[in-house]
């Protein structure tokens, strides 16, 4: 049995990168929202294009207004209104100043900008009531970024902040990595769709659409590869077209023939030691490398994660086929998985937050326990709920609304009410 620790070294470094070119595509910005980037983006722009005003005022020599005041107002003569969008005209000579809106370019021979507040305007004349800073109110030229400089890196993944800077280098299309291609299945002779009749042993399905759900929630569209009975044929069967699956968006490796297979195939059930568990029995005979069995951990201890021989090999997930196991499982490894692999260079770990626990929480200390909850803010502060009822893994009605997964290591046994623990934070 592995230990956390050592699983999750072993799974995360299983993890290929996807070929810069190969593995990607090209987007509309439109349609950007939530990819990864996959190479470096520059633009030819200075941010800003041009010295412009912070604020609506005047602009103005800082010379003329040095020692200006409320009580000795320097007054100059204004010979220019300059709006935003236009090309200022004139040069400001000693004495004078342009009237000018925030974002219009800064006029030659102005350096400050006094606002607006800061002034009295009488006829053609603006007098200063302040002395302002030197360069005040003035947006210099390529202050925020240099053109030809790297505007963004590969491997961040694009969101609103960085979708408007991109708009605003005019960058229309952009190279992202591909989605990652997951199948997902379930094993078991007591699972049925939600629309059949429930006969005596029988129960739905429900891991499949807690996978699926999960996948869409990180922005993979998964491919359904449906119930598979506790029958080796058809497992041997549903196994290689999962790591064979050719499917809409092929890929050719090298040059070589298009093969497009999953990135990663998810199952659950079938991992334990029983006698109807035959998915590591399956995996094996078709020459795959167990990198992992179990895992020192509760829920999720029959873990399987495997690998074929084959160039590009799909990472395989044998889930454990109790609900809570299953996404406790997804959430410890499969998503960073997924998100390394989609191509984002940081941030794909795990996220611990140490908080408060609102509430006692136990383990017999054997294995390492996640106990799931919610996070409420309390003063500011995130405090952790452990969920009422059965924290059996076979209990998946108290799972509803977890955002939060409280971690015991091995050997800890209790944490009082009030004590802080580290939780495994579930916001995507
Ligand atoms: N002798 C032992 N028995 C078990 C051990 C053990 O170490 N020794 N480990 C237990 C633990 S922990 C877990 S977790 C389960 C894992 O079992 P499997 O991965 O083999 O899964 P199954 O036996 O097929 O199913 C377990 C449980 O989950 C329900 N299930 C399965 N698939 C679904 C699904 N798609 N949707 C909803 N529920 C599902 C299934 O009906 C079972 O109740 O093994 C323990 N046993
Ligand atoms: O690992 Mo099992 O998931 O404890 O029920
Ligand atoms: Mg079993």
């Amino acid at each position: 049995m592995s230990s956390i620790r050592d699983a999750a070294n072993i799974i995360f470094n299983l993890v290929p990168n996807l070929n810069s070119q190969q593995d990607t595509e090209v987007v509309d910005l439109w349609t950007a929202n939530g990819r990864i980037l996959a190479t470096p983006v520059n633009s030819p722009l200075d941010f800003p294009h041009w010295d412009n005003s912070a604020m609506d005022g005047y602009a103005v020599r800082y010379e003329d207004v040095q020692n200006s005041s409320a009580e000795q107002p320097v007054n100059l003569e204004i010979i220019a209104e300059i709006p935003a969008g236009y090309q200022p005209k004139s040069t400001l000579q000693p004495g004078q100043a342009a009237r000018i809106f925030t974002g219009a370019v800064i006029p030659s021979g102005a350096d400050t900008v006094v606002m607006q507040e800061k002034t009295r305007q009488e006829d053609n004349r603006v007098f200063v009531l302040t002395t302002p800073q030197p360069g005040e109110f003035v947006r210099r030229k390529a202050s925020y970024y240099q053109a030809g400089t790297q505007l963004l890196p590969a491997g961040i993944k694009l969101n609103g902040a960085e979708i408007a800077v991109l708009a605003a280098s005019q960058c229309s299309q952009v190279r992202v990595y591909r989605r990652v291609r997951v199948a997902i299945f379930s094993t078991g002779d007591e699972l049925v769709t939600l629309d059949q009749a429930l006969q005596p042993g029988q129960i739905v399905d429900s891991n499949q659409y807690a996978l699926a759900a999960l996948l869409r929630q990180i922005g993979v569209e998964p491919i359904l590869l449906g119930i598979v009975n506790d029958n080796p044929v058809a497992l041997e069967e549903t196994i290689t077209k999962a790591i064979s699956y050719a499917g809409r968006n092929a890929i050719a490796y090298g040059g070589a023939q298009p093969i497009a297979h999953a990135d990663i195939v998810i199952s659950s059930g079938g991992v334990s030691v029983g006698d109807y568990d035959y998915v590591d029995k399956i995996l094996a005979s078709l020459g795959a490398t167990i990198h992992i069995r179990s895992v020192e951990m509760r829920p999720g201890k029959p873990l399987t994660v495997a690998t074929f021989p084959t160039p590009h090999s799909p990472i395989y997930f044998g889930l454990p086929g109790n609900p809570a196991a299953v996404l406790v499982t997804f959430w410890r490894f499969v998503q960073p998985v997924i998100k390394k692999l989609g191509g984002l260079a940081a941030g794909w770990e795990p996220v611990f937050l140490k908080v408060r626990s609102h509430d006692e929480l136990r383990s017999d200390g054997k294995r390492e326990t996640y106990i799931w909850g919610s996070l409420h803010l309390i003063d500011g502060l995130y405090e952790f709920h452990k969920a009422g009822g059965s924290h059996s893994s076979g209990n998946l009605i108290n799972l509803a609304q977890t955002n939060a997964l409280a971690v015991l290591p091995v050997g800890k046994t209790l944490i009082s009410a009030g004590e802080d623990v580290l939780v495994l934070h579930l916001l995507v």
